[in-house]
């Protein structure tokens, strides 16, 4: 056993599940306009108004028929031209055919397009060179949505394809959650800005670069408080301000047990902290709690572990807090590609690269060192390789579970 396997640590599902349970949702519902709408959690199901497609239309530029009973290399007179766009309504006369547009609005009398590829013309009549296949070719009223139906539910994150959907139904208008406020800050004497000078013994405050960045995928708003030095009163003042203004606060570094960690000190003062010691690895130390006004996250220092104790954490208090049904990213069996060192004790998210080998089976390579402030195997990884507790190392081939990465880290 080394030091950091010790018994008695948290597991993660527990430490999950008590953050569930002590958070509810802090927003309320807004109305906007859909060109605003991506990426915002849905506050209503939305109910489709109209049948989609709304009229029964062309899948093809060709002629529109009545392909009942007629043979293959039938001749019919052309009646008309109907385009995408026409309003008005056309009815087929008995015994012709329409040209007809890709999208165009099918004539009355018509269940069949044929495309124009398998027509001939003959002064103003087509052949049809091809067996017809009644319905082809014909997108029906209501096959995709049906008016009434339940298109996208309640506590969704708005994506593109949300998007899409929802001006197909012609919905400009929509309720959603507000914007969770969010407060973010590093701590710790010995952090400098990126674009400063360094001194020995500083070194970059990346965490809070790296989670506002998460963050901004998100729909919250991102109150940035810098960097605060370890001192208590300035601490002090940073989280009193916070929890004035944020639902939500996120802090790195200070959760462990050094001299200069007075996080949970001032913390306690303004509310109930909890010190957790999970199971996993990066990201033991953890704290979560309320303050007076605002939900408390506490990741850990070191960078790697900052960003997965926010992805496997912090995204959970998040997303419960504004009223977003966060589905837990896909997990899959995959070979490692390599052997993975592993000592049991503790959940690993190791960083790996999946892909497809030459035999077509999944497959996971470690991006390279493991160390919770090694950044650069998470900057090459497109998945966390969750080895499991107990497990020990991993040889080469052995199948482990993957969790490709979703969002807000892609
Ligand atoms: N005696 C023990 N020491 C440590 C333990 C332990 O259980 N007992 N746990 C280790 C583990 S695991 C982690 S993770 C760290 C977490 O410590 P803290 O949350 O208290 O973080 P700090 O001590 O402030 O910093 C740790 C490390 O990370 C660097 N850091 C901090 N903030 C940033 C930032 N914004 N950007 C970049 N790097 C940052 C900091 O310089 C330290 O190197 O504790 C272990 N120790
Ligand atoms: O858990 Mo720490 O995050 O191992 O470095």
């Amino acid at each position: 056993m080394d030091c950091c396997n010790q018994p008695g640590l948290m597991p993660l599902e527990q430490a999950q599940a008590a953050l569930l349970s002590q958070v509810s949702c802090q927003t309320r519902v807004e109305t906007i306009t859909l060109g605003s709408a991506l990426n915002r959690i849905l506050a209503e199901d939305i109910v489709s108004p109209l049948n989609i497609p709304p009229f029964n239309n062309s899948a093809m530029d060709g002629y529109a028929l009545c392909a009942e009973q007629l043979p293959k290399n039938a001749t019919l007179p052309l009646a008309a031209k109907v385009l995408a766009g026409d309003t008005q309504e056309y009815s087929l006369a008995d015994g012709h055919c329409v040209r007809i547009m890709t999208g165009a609005p099918l004539p009355q009398g018509c269940d069949t397009v044929e495309m124009q590829e398998n027509t001939q013309q003959l002064g103003n009549s087509i052949v049809f060179t091809q067996a017809l296949s009644q319905g082809k070719n014909v997108r029906r009223k209501g096959e995709d949505v049906k008016q009434g139906d339940t298109v996208i539910s309640v506590g969704t994150k708005l994506n593109a394809s949300h998007i899409g959907l929802l001006a197909t139904l012609g919905i400009n208008q929509l309720k959603v959650q507000s914007q969770l406020k969010v407060a973010l800050l590093s701590s710790g004497d010995e952090l400098v800005a990126p674009g400063q000078p360094l001194k020995h013994g500083q070194i970059y405050d990346s965490n809070r670069f790296a989670i506002r960045a998460l963050l901004e995928k998100l729909p919250v708003e991102i109150i940035d408080l810098g960097v605060i030095p370890d001192r208590q009163a300035r601490l002090k003042k940073a989280f009193l301000e916070a929890n004035q203004s944020a639902d939500v606060i996120i802090s790195s570094g200070g959760v462990s047990v050094g001299e200069a960690d007075y996080t949970k000190l001032v913390l306690d003062e303004l509310g109930q902290i909890n010190l957790w010691k999970l199971a996993i690895k990066p990201g033991k130390p953890f704290a979560f709690g309320q303050l007076s006004q605002a939900y408390f996250v506490g990741l850990p220092g070191n960078p790697v572990s900052a960003f997965v104790t926010f992805y496997k954490l912090a995204m959970l208090v998040i997303a419960k807090a504004s009223g977003w049904n966060y589905q837990a990213p896909l997990k899959l069996p995959a070979y490692a590609a390599n052997k993975l060192r592993k000592s049991p004790g503790r959940t690993d998210f190791q960083r790996g690269y999946a892909e497809l080998n030459s035999q077509g089976q999944l497959q996971v390579s470690s991006t390279g060192k493991q160390g919770s402030a090694i950044f650069t195997s998470l900057s090459q990884a497109n998945c966390f390789i969750v080895l499991e507790q107990d497990r020990a190392s991993v040889e080469a081939g052995e199948q482990v579970t993957i969790e490709m990465f979703a969002e807000p880290v892609v």
